[in-house]
């Protein structure tokens, strides 16, 4: 790491140093065309995440653009096309900052392993495939205890809130942060922000206390003991309300929209530049995240789809041209249905929103319907509840219905299917078939988390409590191939992970089904503006 460009935030305070207005940068479009337009001016050594007591203010900038603020990616590049996309850091607006030694060292549990402490300079490389030529590339401060701290134990006054859709594991990773701040540092006040659930409940005059002992047995249910909702973000009165309650470590567990909002909060703080590490700790029922390996409670919602999938397989089998359709989660990306298919081996059919697919005519759904029947008699299809949504308002014509959150409220692709196909059979084919729809969607999400998703619960608890305890604000915390890393927010929030269907986990999904990809490479290009993007096309044979 020989040459570091850094660039963080923000706004007018006497604590921050105004950056050039010669070096503005519009307010909108995206952070990432910042990284290469970023000037000299901006490039420093690198500070290793705030290694000293006295902030470094030559790597904090100020960017004000349109006389908006404007948060920009720190970035840190060096040798061999090396770049590390760092997050910000309490020492990066706050000077004079005093550090303490962690006292995990201390900790008998700890203390007996070697190298407990991670380096500082430890980054996690986003891209592990590569090849004698290829540029080292991105990469992401790896989560971990440092042997410094920013926070003394009783200093700490922690907070966390649950936001958006349920997702199985929530009340492990509130276990988790209780207990992991309480018995690796000694942190005994820790808030849960819990009447009105969600982003509402910092305006509730009332929380919480959350101790190891009120947390010992939630982790065995479902759901979230704090509540959860959508909607109702105000930024300035969540920021005062953690103001006013002293709060300094805020923990955030939610989806795309909840990290949004939590970026927001993280500016807002800053630009008040108050002492407080703003975390986030993704949660999607749907993987919809990107970046991270893959998001807690995913592999339990699969297990739990495979309840649904086996019925569907047994009702199926038991009666004469017997279709079992089973409806799963998955809003923009098909994660649940293409693993819970290719786990199950009894989906004859798996319908993703990343993939169209067609009804009627040569290699359409119909046609594999007939063929399938007529040849073993039964059939399994499994259709996540955003695929095919632009056949359904092709037909019912609806105007789009948005939650409280503005995400789009989705039709019942699992209804309309079934009634599709029923209509189709009995009228046009004149052929007898037997129809049953399976909806689990609340039921793969409400279970409690399975045990290698408790396990993973534990290290994301850790690694976001490590990360503030050291001073690292603004990320989002998760595993990079395998080991977890210290994500900026807007890294995740900029884009949202699909399936990839020219991916081989897609081919392996369609070989392991047999069913048409329902359309020809010609096809995809003409259905770009459905959501496919040209990219996605590569390897497509
Ligand atoms: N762009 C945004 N800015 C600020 N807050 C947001 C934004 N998008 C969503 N939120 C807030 O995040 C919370 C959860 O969002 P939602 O989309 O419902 O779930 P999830 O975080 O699971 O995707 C809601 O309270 C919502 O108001
Ligand atoms: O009925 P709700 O609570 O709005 O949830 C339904 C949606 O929640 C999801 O599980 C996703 O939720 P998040 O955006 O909160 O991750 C979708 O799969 C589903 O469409
Ligand atoms: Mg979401």
């Amino acid at each position: 790491m020989d040459t570091s460009t850094s660039a963080s935030l923000v706004t007018p305070s006497p604590r921050f140093r105004r950056f050039d207005s010669a070096n503005t940068f519009p307010a909108t479009g995206s952070h990432r065309r910042y990284y290469s337009s970023l000037p000299p001016s901006c490039s420093q050594s690198p500070r290793g995440g705030g290694g000293g007591g006295t902030a470094n203010t030559d790597t904090t900038h100020v960017m004000v653009a349109n006389s908006k603020t404007v948060a920009v990616p720190k970035v840190v590049t060096g040798d061999g096309g090396y770049l590390l996309e760092d997050v910000p850091h309490l020492s990066d607006y706050i000077q004079d900052l005093p550090i303490y030694p962690n006292p995990l060292q201390d900790n008998p549990a700890y203390s007996v392993v070697k190298q407990y402490f991670v380096n500082v300079d430890d980054t996690v490389a986003k891209t592990i495939v590569v090849s004698k030529e290829s540029p080292r590339g991105t990469h992401f401060r790896r989560a971990g205890p440092r042997q410094k701290v920013y926070f003394e134990s009783d200093e700490v006054q922690a907070c966390i809130v649950t936001c958006g859709g349920l997702c199985p594991g929530l009340n492990t990773v509130i276990r988790e942060i209780v207990c992991g701040l309480y018995h690796m540092y000694g942190v005994t006040r820790v808030l849960g922000i819990d009447v009105g659930g969600g982003y509402k409940g910092f305006y509730a005059r009332n929380t919480i206390s959350l101790t190891p002992k009120v947390v010992n047995n939630i982790h065995k249910r479902g759901g979230t003991i704090l509540g959860t909702s959508r909607g109702g973000h105000d930024t300035s009165k969540i920021v005062d309300s953690i103001q006013d309650r002293g709060i300094n470590q805020v923990y955030i567990i939610g989806g795309d929209g909840t990290q949004k909002g939590a970026s927001v909060i993280f500016e807002e703080i800053r630009r008040r530049g108050m002492k407080v590490a703003v975390v986030g700790i993704p949660k999607t029922i749907d993987n919809d995240i990107p970046v991270i390996d893959k998001s807690f409670g995913f592999d339990t919602a699969v297990e739990e789809a495979q309840r649904a999938i086996s019925a569907a397989h047994v009702e199926s089998e038991s009666i004469e041209n017997g279709i079992g359709l089973v409806k799963l989660m998955g809003r923009h990306s098909g994660f649940i249905a293409m693993y819970a298919t290719l786990a199950s081996r009894d989906v004859d059919c798996c319908l993703i929103p990343e993939s169209p697919f067609y009804l009627e005519g040569p290699g359409g759904l119909f046609e594999y319907i007939e063929k399938r029947l007529k040849e073993y008699g039964h059939m399994v299809i499994v259709v996540a509840e955003g695929a095919g949504q632009e056949l359904l308002s092709e037909n019912t014509r609806t105007l789009d219905k948005m939650d409280a959150s503005g995400n789009k409220q989705l039709q019942d692709v699992g209804l309309w299917l079934s009634q599709k196909i029923k209509d189709h059979f009995s009228k046009k084919q004149k052929m007898t078939i037997n129809l049953k729809y399976i909806d689990p969607t609340y039921m793969i999400r409400a279970v409690p988390s399975n045990a290698s998703d408790n396990v993973y619960c534990t290290l994301l608890a850790h690694s976001a409590i490590h990360g503030a305890m050291a001073g690292y604000t603004g990320f989002t915390v998760g595993p990079v191939n395998g080991t977890h890393g210290y994500i900026p927010f807007q890294r995740i929030t900029e884009r949202q992970h699909k399936v990839v269907i020219t991916d081989r986990m897609w081919a392996r999904c369609l070989s392991s089904t047999n069913q048409p990809s329902f359309f020809s490479k010609l096809q995809l290009f003409e259905k770009k503006a459905g959501g496919i993007h040209v990219d996605d096309l590569e390897n497509f044979g």
